[in-house]
């Protein structure tokens, strides 16, 4: 479905090998181009490949989202939320796939101020088999500002954290679909996770190192299309706008054909006294 856009330069296998070291050290995964297994070899080869993002029309991916590999950077090729509003962009298709993107694997462990282990309804009593089996979260990172989205609607957003995630059989409603309550549970905790990016990379705090927690003041999930049990998904959050404690995400989950199962909008309200 994706096609991948690839082209060898010693130029690209620098800032690829720059790329890694900077991977290595926040411990994130990485995604290959196709189908299939991969052994460490094939980190080199990686290191070596100049990847060049598709403007527009390609989601995450067509291949299997379980072939992340460790310490190699992820370049994938990722839907353009704005296309649809955005004609006039069509000409400009060969200069917008110069500007380019990566995402950063998010390790729960290094996140103090979380119950991330055996308390947590994701990572500890609902992950495992049949459940949920997976929840890998990726915060975007940009290559170049110029890959700022356009705004919309008069109002700007960005894309802040992926999840790839996957949810077995014992999670359902009705038969066969994932429970609606899951599912909202899914974008709770992607959304917190969008929180802890902006937290880390923004000026809103005095001392960035502030552990400020924010709850969900709001939640809402519209469900576009059965969820079915076994299915892969992505979320995606966009951060919108904040307005002093109050920080606003939508966000929507892909079936990994790209199909939007379910959409959701989020207030995130900063508590005063932590
Ligand atoms: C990296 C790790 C990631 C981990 C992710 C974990 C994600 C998990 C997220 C959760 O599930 S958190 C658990 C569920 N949420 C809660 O338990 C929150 C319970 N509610 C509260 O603690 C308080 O109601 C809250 C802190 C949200 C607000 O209390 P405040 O006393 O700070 O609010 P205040 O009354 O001062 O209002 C501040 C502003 O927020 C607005 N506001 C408050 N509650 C609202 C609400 N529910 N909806 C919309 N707006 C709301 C309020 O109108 C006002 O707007 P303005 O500043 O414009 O005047």
């Amino acid at each position: 479905m994706m096609q991948s856009h690839i082209r060898q330069s010693g130029a690209a296998a620098a800032a690829a090998v720059a790329l890694f070291s900077y991977c290595t050290a926040f411990g994130r995964e990485g995604k290959k181009e196709e189908n299939g297994s991969v052994g460490v070899h094939h980190l080199v080869a990686a290191a070596l490949v100049e990847w060049r993002p598709p403007r527009r029309h390609a989601a995450i991916s067509s291949a299997p989202l379980t072939s992340f590999y460790p310490n190699l950077a992820i370049c994938e090729p990722i839907r353009d939320v704005e296309s649809d509003n955005d004609d006039d962009d069509d000409d400009n298709d060969d200069n917008d796939s110069d500007v380019g993107f990566y995402y950063l694997r998010m390790n729960p462990k290094e996140v103090e101020r979380t119950s991330l282990s055996d308390s947590h309804a994701i990572f500890g009593a609902l992950s495992g088999t049949g459940m949920i089996e997976r929840y890998d979260i990726y915060r975007r990172v940009l290559d170049d500002v110029a890959v700022e989205r356009k705004p919309r609607g008069g109002s700007s957003r960005r894309e802040v954290v992926i999840v790839n995630l996957s949810v077995g059989d014992k999670l359902n409603g009705h038969g066969g679909i994932v429970h609606g309550g899951i599912l909202s549970l899914l974008f709770d905790e992607a959304m917190g996770w969008a929180y802890e990016c902006l937290r880390h990379e923004d000026d809103w705090l005095d001392d960035p190192s502030s552990p400020v927690t924010a709850v969900t003041a709001n939640l809402t999930v519209d469900f576009r299309a059965p969820f079915v049990e076994g299915s892969e998904g992505v979320i995606r959050v966009y951060h919108d706008e904040r307005k002093g404690r109050k920080i606003y995400f939508t966000a929507k989950l892909e079936s990994k054909d790209g199909e939007e199962m379910a959409k959701g909008s989020f207030l995130a309200i900063r508590m005063k006294y932590l």
